[in-house]
């Protein structure tokens, strides 16, 4: 049999495109990350998720969330217009359906960014999705991310760690685990396992 020339290699049909949720505690920097790939890579499709949490300063409704009231929440739930949702910390966040369905079956890769709960709701849906943890360096730094980023006050910042103990400990129900350290490597790795290049 000849041998394939290295690096010419055909992929395998179903390794591409697929479904990555990228999920970790709050303030450990994943939307920091998937921004700093995203400056670089444009291409890399980022589903807008639905939440009840009022913007922060900056945050802009239909590029960061979709912010909507409690009814309308209840009503995308209640229509079956969410992939998976979820309640963390006080609010309520979804993944619209419609929209990852248009880009898996125009073949595209798609990137979420949720919560645990919402990693093992899509787990059980799609069993061939790639679920992707980003891991603090250290307990002390996540504490001094989430603090430092400064958009929250101190009682939900309490909420949120208690939220980060029970992430943390679920680490190893996922796929692959990344440490952010560096944003620059994290992002590099991040792309490198969404398979857009
Ligand atoms: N299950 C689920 N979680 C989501 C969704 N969108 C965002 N989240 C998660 O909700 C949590 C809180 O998000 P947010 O209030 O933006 O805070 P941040 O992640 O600390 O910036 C994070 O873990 C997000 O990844 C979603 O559509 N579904
Ligand atoms: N590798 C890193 N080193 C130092 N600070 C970081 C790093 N990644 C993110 N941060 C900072 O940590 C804070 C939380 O990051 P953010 O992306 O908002 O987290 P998440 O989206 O996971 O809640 C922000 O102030 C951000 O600038």
């Amino acid at each position: 049999m000849a041998a394939t020339p290295r690096g010419t290699s055909p992929v395998p049909p179903d390794v591409r495109p697929r479904l990555t949720v990228l999920s970790g505690p709050s303030g450990v920097g994943k939307s920091t990350v998937v921004a700093h790939m995203r400056k670089e890579h444009p291409e890399v499709w980022l589903s807008v998720s639905a939440t009840t949490r009022k913007p922060r300063p900056g945050e802009k409704h239909g590029v960061h969330y979709f912010f909507v009231t409690d009814d309308e929440m209840d009503k995308l739930i209640a229509n079956g217009e969410l992939l998976e949702w979820a309640e963390f910390a006080g609010n309520r966040y979804g993944t619209p359906r419609a929209a990852v369905q248009e880009r898996l079956e125009a073949g595209e890769p798609v990137l979420l960014e949720i919560d645990l709960q919402g990693a093992r709701l899509v787990r059980e849906s799609m069993p061939e999705a790639q679920l992707v943890f980003l891991a603090p360096p250290s307990w002390e730094e996540l504490v001094r991310r989430l603090t430092g980023r400064g958009t929250e006050p101190p009682e939900v910042i309490e909420r949120r760690l208690e939220a980060a103990k029970i992430e943390l400990a679920a680490e190893p129900e996922f796929d692959t685990t990344l440490v952010n350290t560096s944003v620059e490597d994290v992002a590099r790795e991040l792309l490198a396992l969404t398979n857009v290049v």
